[in-house]
């Protein structure tokens, strides 16, 4: 225990904690480390870093072990090897942190914290809810397969460039127009931003989730890809199914009811923070999808 202490105030004398007075800077400092462990934690869980964050807990606390039972030979080992494994991490973690940094940059921070008005603002008009359901619904009952992407804060303009610039007002017709198979519109993903269509036949990136069901295909993958990176909501409409699917935040609601649908839309209108729900889970085959 004593030996187990000295290791302690030996290796982590630079951990100094804030004065016990506590002045609003500390409480200032503490509330943003807890949004930091708390963003960089839901990083975690939603990417597969977590299984091997899980890896990284089990290694540290043998390597802890090691320290503090002064084991001298796997010490010598682990100093040697340390440069390596810092290297090996950032290599294993190179695509999470590439996305997290990417999410960072695209993030309007400056404008949301000098124009917090901003976030009362509707995203889109209640007609232009009322025609994308309009023409979700209806091209799942044809089972035509769409993939729509709404912007929020974070901007899609590198997404919009994939593809072909449209710049239309939002109608069901159109969007069943650009969807309709065998036209030159219908691949890829619709960008919505406002009120507008802003381009058509975008390419999005897939999602590597490995907790997504096998069942899904491209444009599911595609749909949730968009939600890790960006707050944007996507609709999918399969073409397989028929059903329609959110995704938010890199989660997936699958096969949502018409009220549900409209339920969802109008909290994303009013920018309110989508309630994620355990998506991945196996879902039984409904009759007839
Ligand atoms: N990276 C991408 N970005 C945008 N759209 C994509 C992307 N990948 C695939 N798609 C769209 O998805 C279509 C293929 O869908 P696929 O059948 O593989 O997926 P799915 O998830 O099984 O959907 P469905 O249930 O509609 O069959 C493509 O024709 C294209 O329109």
């Amino acid at each position: 225990m004593k030996a187990a202490l000295q290791w302690i105030s030996a290796h982590f004398y630079w951990m100094r904690l804030p004065s016990i007075t506590i002045t609003p800077i500390d409480i200032i400092q503490i509330l943003i480390l807890a949004w930091i462990i708390y963003k960089i934690l839901a990083w975690i869980k939603t990417s597969h870093a977590w299984s091997l964050m899980k890896g990284l807990v089990v290694i540290g606390v043998f390597v802890a072990l090691i320290y503090i039972f002064q084991m001298t030979t796997l010490i010598y080992i682990i100093n040697q090897g340390l440069g390596l494994v810092i290297m090996a991490a950032m290599v294993i973690f190179q695509p999470e942190l590439r996305k997290a940094l990417e999410s960072l940059g695209r993030r309007q921070i400056v404008t949301r914290l000098f124009m917090p008005n901003r976030q009362f603002e509707q995203l889109f008009s209640d007609r232009t809810m009322n025609e994308m359901i309009r023409g979700c619904e209806e091209m799942a009952r044809a089972k035509t397969g769409a993939l729509i992407v709404i912007e929020q804060n974070d901007n899609l303009s590198e997404y919009e460039r994939t593809g072909i610039e449209v710049d239309a007002l939002v109608t069901s017709q159109l969007l069943i127009n650009i969807f309709e198979k065998n036209t030159p519109l219908h691949d890829g993903a619709v960008i919505v931003r406002g009120d507008r269509v802003t381009a058509a036949t975008c390419y999005l990136p897939l999602s590597d989730n490995m907790r997504l069901s096998k069942e899904l295909g491209t444009r599911h993958r595609a749909g949730v890809g968009i939600s890790e990176v960006t707050d944007s909501l996507t609709i999918i409409v399969s073409e397989e199914t028929g059903r329609i699917s959110l995704a938010y935040r890199g989660s997936l609601e699958r096969g949502v009811t018409e009220e549900r649908f409209r339920e969802r839309m109008i909290q994303f209108q009013n920018k309110s923070e989508l309630k994620r729900r355990p998506i991945f889970r196996k879902e039984k085959p409904k009759n007839g999808t």
